[in-house]
C-alpha cells in the first residue's frame, strides 16, 4: 500500500495535522455493510421489524441503516433482488437528504451510474414527476438502468449523454440537479488497488478540471430558484472547495445554501484554498473517523429567481393495436391498468414516459420511461420492470413465497417448477414484494426471470 497511499496521507497531514492518524485508520478499517430502505416498497420502520439482520440507524438518513452482523450477506437475500433496499455507503445517503426532491418535480442526476443516489431521489419523489438519470459511460449506464428497475423506479428516463448535449436540450428545466462528480476517489484508496493506481496529484488536478466542466453545464440545466447539489467522495480541496469557489466566481446567479446541520457534519474548509471565500464553510464534509461511511463532500447551490413556467405533460402516442394488446393483458391479468398516460411504442417496447417523448429525439436513450412490456406479433408480453414497479395487490394471480421456500431460489436461478394454476401470467413475489413474472401452462411455471439477473446455480 506504500507509495501513492503515503503521498496521499502526506497531503492530508498538511491539512489535518494530528487528526490524520485516526483518519487513515478509519479509511483502512473494513466498513460494515449499510443499506438504504426503498420507501417505494415499504417504510423504514416496517423494514426494521422484518429485517433478517440487526440494524443500527444512520444518523443523518431516516431510510439508512448499518448492518451490525459482519457475517450477514444482504446482497444475497431475496429482499435485495426484490428492491427492498440498496446497499450504499452511509456518507452517500446524505445526497438524497440534502437535495430532497419532491413529488412532481423534474430532477436530473447528471452522473448517475450505478444508481445509488438516483434510486434514493426517485424514492423521495415517490415515483411522481420526472427523474432523468444520466451517465455517459456505456457499461455503467446499463447497470444504472438495471438498478432503477430493481428498485421499482417508474418515473425515470435513462440517458447516456454528455452534459453539454443535455444542457442544450433541457436548459432551465430542472427543479433540482445532482452532480455526483467523477473524482479521484480518495475515500476508496485504502481498499481499492485500482483507485490507488489511478491516484496522483496530477489526477486530482485533472479531475478538478472535469468537475468544473460538468458543473458549468449543470448550471444551465437548473431553473430559476432551483437547487444544484455537488458531491464527491474525495477529500482534496482542489476537487471540492476550489471547484465550488471557481463556480461561484463565474456564476454570480448562484449562492451556497446553509443546510440543516447534524453534529457529525464538518463544515467546508475555506481556509484550505486561495483566495479565501468564507461562505464555503456552508458546504458539508463527512469524515470516515467521525461517523459511519468513508467520507463525502457536499455543496448545495441555489440559482436566484422564481420558478416561471410549469412542466410540459407527456401525451399518448400508442398505436391502437398496441394499446389493444396492452389493455387486453391488463384485463386478463391485472386489476386495472398500472399506466394510462404517456404510453408510447419504442423499439417494440411499450413504455410509460414521464415527459413528452419528442424531447428525447436525437439523444442516446436507454429507457425513455417505465418499460411495461414488448409488443410483438399482436401480443403484449410483460417486462420485468412492470413486475418490479407494481404492487402484488395489482395482479390477479400471485405466487407469494417465503424467503425459505426452495421454489424461491429455484425461481431466481431461472428454473421451472410445477404449479397447479390456470394458464397465464403469474406474478412471483417474496412475501408481498414482486420479484418477476412466470407463465403457467400445463401444470408448469415457465420462468421469465431475466437471464442477466439470475443467481448462479452454485449459490443454492
Ligand atoms: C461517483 S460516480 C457516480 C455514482 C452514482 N451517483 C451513484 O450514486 O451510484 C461518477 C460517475 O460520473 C460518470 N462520469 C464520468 N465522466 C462524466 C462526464 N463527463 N459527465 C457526466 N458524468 C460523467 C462516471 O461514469 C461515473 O458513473
Amino acid at each position: 500500500m506504500a507509495g501513492r497511499w503515503e503521498d496521499f496521507l502526506q497531503r492530508m497531514a498538511r491539512l489535518l495535522g494530528e487528526e490524520v492518524k485516526p483518519f487513515a485508520e478509519a479509511l483502512k478499517r473494513p466498513e460494515p455493510p449499510a443499506l438504504r430502505v426503498n420507501t417505494l416498497k415499504l417504510l423504514p420502520e416496517h423494514f426494521a421489524k422484518r429485517s433478517p439482520f440487526p440494524l443500527d440507524p444512520v444518523p443523518w438518513c431516516p431510510e439508512g441503516f448499518v448492518v451490525l452482523d459482519a457475517r450477514a450477506r444482504p446482497a444475497l437475500h431475496p429482499y435485495h433482488v426484490a428492491g427492498l433496499y440498496y446497499l450504499q455507503d452511509p456518507a452517500a445517503m446524505l445526497a438524497g437528504v440534502l437535495l430532497d426532491p419532491q413529488p412532481g418535480e423534474w430532477v436530473l442526476d447528471l452522473c448517475a451510474a450505478p444508481g445509488g443516489k438516483a434510486t434514493h431521489l426517485a424514492a423521495r419523489m415517490q415515483n411522481c414527476g420526472v427523474l432523468v438519470a444520466n451517465d455517459p459511460n456505456p457499461r455503467r449506464v446499463t447497470v444504472l438502468a438495471r438498478n432503477l428497475e430493481r428498485m421499482g423506479v417508474t418515473c425515470a428516463v435513462v440517458l447516456q449523454e454528455e452534459p453539454a448535449r443535455l444542457a442544450q436540450r433541457f436548459a432551465g428545466l430542472f427543479d433540482r440537479v445532482l452532480v455526483d462528480a467523477p473524482c479521484s476517489g480518495e475515500a476508496t484508496l485504502a481498499f481499492d488497488p485500482e483507485a490507488r493506481r489511478r491516484w496522483s496529484p496530477r489526477t486530482v488536478c485533472k479531475m478538478a478540471a472535469l468537475q468544473s466542466h460538468i458543473l458549468q453545464h449543470a448550471a444551465r440545466l437548473i431553473r430559476p430558484g432551483g437547487l444544484l447539489l455537488y458531491a464527491t467522495c474525495t477529500f482534496a480541496p482542489e476537487e471540492n472547495e476550489e471547484v465550488i469557489a471557481s463556480f461561484l466566481r463565474t456564476h454570480p446567479e448562484f449562492h451556497l445554501v446553509e443546510v440543516e446541520r447534524h453534529p457529525l457534519f464538518d463544515r467546508g474548509r475555506p481556509e484550505w484554498i486561495h483566495p479565501y471565500l468564507p461562505e464555503l464553510a456552508r458546504a458539508v464534509r463527512l469524515w470516515p473517523h467521525r461517523g459511519p461511511g468513508k467520507g463525502h463532500f457536499y455543496a448545495l447551490l441555489q440559482r436566484e429567481g422564481e420558478k416561471a413556467s410549469s412542466h410540459p405533460h407527456p401525451g399518448n402516442s400508442l398505436p391502437p393495436e398496441a394499446a389493444k394488446a396492452y389493455r387486453s393483458f391488463c384485463e386478463r391479468h391485472l386489476k386495472g391498468t398500472p399506466a394510462e398516460e404517456g404510453l408510447i411504442l419504442w423499439r417494440e417496447g411499450i413504455y410509460r414516459v414521464p415527459l413528452p417523448f419528442k424531447m428525447l429525439e436525437g439523444l442516446r436513450v436507454l429507457r425513455p420511461g417505465w418499460w411495461l412490456g414488448i409488443f410483438k406479433q399482436g401480443e403484449f408480453r410483460p417486462d420485468h420492470a412492470l413486475a418490479l414497479g407494481m404492487k402484488t395487490k395489482q395482479a390477479k394471480r400471485v405466487l407469494s413465497l417465503l424467503p425459505s421456500d426452495p421454489r424461491l431460489k429455484a425461481y431466481l436461478r431461472g428454473e421451472e417448477f410445477p404449479l397447479d394454476a390456470e394458464e397465464g401470467w403469474v406474478l412471483i413475489a417474496v412475501e408481498e414484494f414482486p420479484l418477476g413474472w412466470g407463465y403457467c401452462r400445463q401444470g408448469k411455471l415457465r420462468n421469465f426471470y431475466p437471464r442477466a439477473w439470475r443467481l448462479p446455480t452454485s449459490l443454492s
